[in-house]
């Protein structure tokens, strides 16, 4: 088998390759490239075009190492893209500009894009991949980020997340684009998207709950941004959370700029494997804790969603244990974690 530090460059030189794409394709983005998917979530030629350039970019870099096919779990399927032939025209043109082998014709792209529609890897090792998390953030040009996992045994153990609109430190708002890198017991960096040295990154030592930072999600689903508030008025928290797409949230939580972010917004929801496990593990190779409204470790080996799990809550090593404490005095649950009630009085 490869070893780690070899996979972790293959899969730094692809996610990078994908934020560069990511960038041009917002800069000319249209209404019309985007399209919808059958559960109405948008996407674009963007998450197309990116799925599959790391998809051919991972198969080609590691057969040329003479290592066997991983299996991978990623976002996007072919079908949809089928029906709309002026869109897959676009995601085969922005593809073949920016994979450096032979240009590739409809049937390969489908071929390529339906690598990542299995339900269970059937490999050791495996790759899930967010070609653009937070696609809304995307159209909005806000916050995205292209996210990849290395699976072993099904726990992550390399993560990466290009954020192309992330300043690569809150003190120098201009300077966007950065790639935070995670491998399992080897600690956490971050690195330009036009760079190649790393800086190693800490989630905050911040234990004063009145001063913590919290991040959700920009877009309000459910109940999620009142139980946020539920719960960190019960720790005390006095600022302003931070709102902000995708997986870029993981990246504030590891580099110590928020200190909490918390995630359940329907009863119902599962989340999706890929819209997590690269921001887990660069967040406990941090320092930090990610674990779901129960206290339970994500549970990535049952499919393409974290079924077991309620939630995600993520925060700093120091005010875990009192987070931990705010959510049980917000939410009721109920035996066998079956269901569960919310208290908002
Ligand atoms: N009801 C829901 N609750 C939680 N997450 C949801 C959701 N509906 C969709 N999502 C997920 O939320 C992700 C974006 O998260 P955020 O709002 O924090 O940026 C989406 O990823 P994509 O943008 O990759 O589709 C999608 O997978
Ligand atoms: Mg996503």
């Amino acid at each position: 088998m490869l070893a780690i530090s070899k996979l972790r460059s293959i899969a730094i030189k692809a996610v990078q390759q994908a934020c560069i794409a990511c960038v041009e394709i917002q800069s000319h983005l249209v209404n019309e490239e985007t399209i919808n998917k059958k559960d109405k979530s948008p996407v674009t030629v963007g998450d197309y075009t990116v799925q599959a350039l790391v998809i051919e970019s991972l198969l080609s870099s590691t057969q040329a190492l003479g290592e066997s096919e991983y299996s991978i779990v990623a976002e996007e399927d072919a079908d949809t893209l089928a029906e709309q032939p002026d869109v897959q025209n676009k995601v085969l043109e922005y593809f073949n500009r920016y994979n450096a082998s032979k240009p590739i014709d409809a049937s390969r792209l489908s071929e390529l894009l339906d690598k990542g529609k299995i339900k269970n890897p059937t490999t050791k090792r495996w790759w899930t991949l967010d070609p653009i998390d937070g696609t809304l953030g995307f159209l909005r040009r806000d916050q995205y980020a292209v996210a990849l996992a290395l699976m072993e045994d099904n726990k992550p153990i390399l993560g990466i997340l290009g954020c192309p609109s992330l300043p690569i430190a809150s003190n120098t708002p201009n300077d966007k684009g950065c790639i935070l890198i995670a491998q399992k017991g080897a600690g956490s960096f971050i690195r330009h998207i036009e760079r190649d040295d790393e800086q190693p990154i800490h989630v905050s030592t911040q234990s004063d709950s009145s001063q913590a930072i919290f991040t959700e999600s920009y877009v309000s689903r459910g109940f999620g941004h009142e139980l946020n508030s539920k719960i960190s008025k019960n720790l005390g928290v006095t600022r302003d959370p931070l709102r902000i797409d995708s997986q870029c949230k993981y990246a504030m939580v590891a580099r110590g700029d928020s200190d909490i972010y918390l995630r359940l917004t329907e009863l119902a929801y599962k989340e999706c494997i890929w819209d997590h496990a690269a921001g887990h593990i660069i967040v406990e190779e941090a320092g930090g804790q990610v674990f779901d409204f129960q206290g339970k470790p994500l549970d990535y080996s049952v499919g393409r969603k974290l079924d077991n799990n309620i939630g995600i809550v993520c925060s700093n090593s120091n005010l875990y244990p009192a987070l931990k404490e705010s959510i049980k005095k917000s939410i009721d649950f109920k035996p066998h974690h079956y269901t569960f009630t919310l208290i908002f009085e």
